[in-house]
């Protein structure tokens, strides 16, 4: 009890206080009275004074040691009590005397503060602070609040590059600490700056009473007129854009509370680095660059239209989608927003919120747009029962590219989708870009104008893109925009000027000779950039070493291609069985040829088409590349001309499906009574075995 001093100026202690005063009985004149009759007085005290008394201690001790403690006690209430007073104090000052700017961590007015304090060394010197090695991403909560004090010199130019790493590995951040006041000087003027940590109970998918972390920075200047605040932060936000003219900054979906989150930023990538056709290109950007013109924006305002441009990108991987639109959003200086849609957690409605919240000018890149809900066929809930009759051939593509889909299914719907692409609450401003390497399997609905209003499709290296590839890898071009690579630029001599145009010339010369060499439509540009990029300090020796290269991918291809086809033979084959049994089926359901209205029958068909489209996609992924595609068993047995179905232990003569010419020659398919499917041009797959690592 007579710690309670800790809590002086608690009511209830200093009571607790007063209680133990008055324990001690005063004599006259208010003089305390004697030791003995002191004790007592309080009860149990004759016992303990007796224990003492057996050890040979003065008992009289206790009444001293007590007198010492209330003392004691009295002080640090004082001094809580000072102190409280203080705060008060502080407080009204804070109130009445103090501007103050409160600043939340998603928005992005907390970056300019923090790249301020990084900067400026503002309480590194603090003995409490945070370290850290992390460099790539940094988590919105400690953007750029971090600093290298051995770099600090370098980093300290307004658009010079952070150095996050030595030979050793990455550098020690150190972030001050929150839930600490820093003081600083700006203009002359006193500043205060606090970061708390906020822990907010969430209900989202993390589960009830989760916890989310934010951040807030409060920052406090002496004076009621708030012009010096208003300063700062426009100077921080100055500093912030030039550090980030040079580079594009990509926001991601925090899976964890479900909003955007600034997660990298990378130097500009230049158009010119990413190699398309010229056509596509110039029709891309200015197709763009007319969307961002104010005049359009206006135009878009007076005819009552909601400004909002989508494209859609299509093609195998790896033949440049991704980096196009990074390029895009350096050159025209918008922000990008990174979503897929197969991330965990995300639904309709965070999609919703996450397009809501969109600031304008920014390209949303919606990832692969073609996995699991947002696909019409094979996506997650969908309809795997789906009849195969069509005569498409598409459909066959799609059964046969099924197993490549390996994707995980999202939990957002196509219609939670399109409501948020064009929704009533989706900002206006942005650019949509959909990535997908299935066109084919989008719903209509989603790449319909309006939504895409305009599709580029990115394929496998033609002649152009070829030279263009091997141009920029070896011309010495730098492609990252960035302050120090165009001052380099602007300080070449006469003579490196001359020495590069040399160089350009061979360069091209060589690049010629490449292009010339590989097969136009072959190889996807990351496939060619994969073989030039061991050998980028010596074009020649690409050239070199180019045929023995190609002589084992054009192998690869042939055996993948050779693969493919005895797949799709199957099918074929089966797909005619198939029809035939089900042909069957009716006829001992319905002893004629009418419509499946039987539900029972209805059911078996579906299964039977579930089980048949599946069986096709195992069955060769089981099998080795060497399978015999003649082993297909089935109930056909072949007798004369005619082939019997066995089926309920009833035996039926149908009329003959030929089935030869499987391994064979393609031009002398067959053609069924369901139509000519002999035709179907064989698709190679999109991954093969690459060049084995020298
Ligand atoms: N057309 C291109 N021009 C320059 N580089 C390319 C091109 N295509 C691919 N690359 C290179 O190949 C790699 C993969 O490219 P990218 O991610 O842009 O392909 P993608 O089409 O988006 O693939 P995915 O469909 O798998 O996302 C990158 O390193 C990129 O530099």
């Amino acid at each position: 009890m007579l710690f309670m001093g800790g809590l002086a100026g608690d009511p209830a202690a200093m009571a607790l206080n007063a209680g133990l005063y008055n324990q001690i009985p005063l004599g006259a004149g208010g003089q305390p009275v004697q030791s003995d009759e002191a004790l007592a007085s309080i009860p149990g005290a004759e016992m303990v004074k007796r224990l003492l008394d057996q050890y040979g201690i003065d008992s009289s001790l206790l009444i001293t040691v007590g007198m010492l403690l209330t003392i004691f006690n009295s002080f640090t209430g004082l001094y809580s009590f000072f102190l409280n007073m203080i705060y008060q104090a502080m407080n009204f000052f804070a109130a009445y005397f103090l501007s103050k700017a409160h600043i939340r961590s998603n928005d992005e007015s907390f970056d300019y503060v923090m790249e301020y304090l990084a900067r400026n060394e503002i309480s590194t010197d603090s003995r409490l602070f945070h370290v850290s090695t992390q460099q790539d991403t940094i988590p919105r909560k400690h953007k750029a609040m971090f600093y290298d004090g051995a770099t600090f010199q370098g980093i300290n130019r307004p658009d010079s590059e952070f150095v996050q790493a030595d030979e050793y590995g990455p550098k020690l951040k150190f972030i001050p600490a929150s839930a600490k006041k820093h003081y600083f000087f700006f203009e002359k003027t006193l500043f205060i700056i606090e970061r708390t940590i906020e822990h907010t109970p969430t209900h989202n998918n993390n589960g009830m009473g989760a916890r989310a972390d934010d951040e807030t920075v409060d920052i406090w200047t002496v004076g009621r007129n708030p012009v010096a605040l208003r300063r700062f932060l426009a100077h921080c936000r100055v500093l912030f854009m030039k550090q980030q003219q040079y580079k594009t900054v990509l926001h991601t979906c925090d899976t964890y509370d479900m909003r955007w989150s600034a997660s990298q930023t990378r130097p500009i990538r230049s158009l010119d680095s990413v190699v398309m056709t010229f056509k596509d290109k110039n029709r891309l950007l200015t197709d763009i660059a007319e969307y961002l013109s104010p005049k359009t924006k206006a135009w878009y305002q007076e005819q009552g239209l909601p400004y909002r441009r989508g494209y859609l990108f299509y093609g195998l991987p790896g033949t440049g989608k991704t980096s196009l639109t990074t390029a895009i959003a350096g050159a025209f200086n918008l922000k990008l927003f990174i979503l897929s849609l197969g991330a965990q957690n995300l639904h309709d409605n965070y999609v919703q919120e996450l397009f809501m919240s969109l600031p304008p000018r920014a390209i949303v890149l919606l990832e692969d747009v073609d996995s699991a809900n947002v696909d019409r066929d094979y996506g997650y809930g969908m309809n795997h029962d789906e009849d195969i009759d069509s005569e498409d051939d598409e459909e066959v593509d799609k059964v046969l590219n099924r197993g490549q889909n390996t994707r995980r299914p999202s939990n957002v719907s196509l219609s939670g989708l399109l409501n948020a692409i064009d929704g009533v609450g989706s900002a206006e401003g942005r650019v949509l870009i959909m990535t997908t390497n299935r066109r084919e399997s989008l719903d209509t609905a989603l790449i319909r104008p309006g939504r895409v209003d305009m599709e580029i499709e990115f394929g496998r290296a033609n002649h152009e893109v070829l030279e263009q590839i091997f141009i920029q890898l070896y011309s010495g071009k730098k492609q990252n925009v960035s302050s120090l690579a165009l001052e380099a630029e602007k300080k070449k001599t006469e003579k490196e000027i001359a020495e590069e145009a040399t160089h350009k010339q061979e360069i091209e010369e060589l690049a010629k000779k490449f292009a010339a060499m590989v097969p136009e439509g072959t190889f996807t540009p990351a496939e060619v950039q994969n073989f030039l990029l061991p050998r980028k300090r010596d074009p020649k020796l690409a050239i070199d070493e180019l045929q023995e290269w190609l002589d084992v991918q054009l192998d690869n291809i042939k055996k993948s291609e050779e693969k493919e086809k005895r797949k799709r033979t199957k099918f074929l084959q089966r797909r005619q069985k198939w029809l035939k049994q089900r042909k069957q089926m009716k006829i001992l359901s319905h002893g004629d040829d009418s419509d499946d209205e039987s539900e029972d029958f209805g059911r078996r068909k579906k299964r039977r088409s579930k089980d048949f489209l599946e069986g096709i996609v195992e069955e060769e992924e089981g099998k080795g590349q060497g399978e015999d595609a003649e082993k297909v068993e089935g109930d056909v047995k072949k007798e004369g001309g005619d082939e019997t179905v066995t089926s309920e232990n009833k035996e039926v003569s149908v009329p003959e499906i030929k089935t030869e010419n499987v391994e064979g020659d393609d031009s002398k398919s067959k053609k069924s009574e369901e139509g000519d499917w002999s035709d179907v041009e064989t698709s190679r797959p999109a991954s093969r075995p690459t060049e084995p690592s020298s």
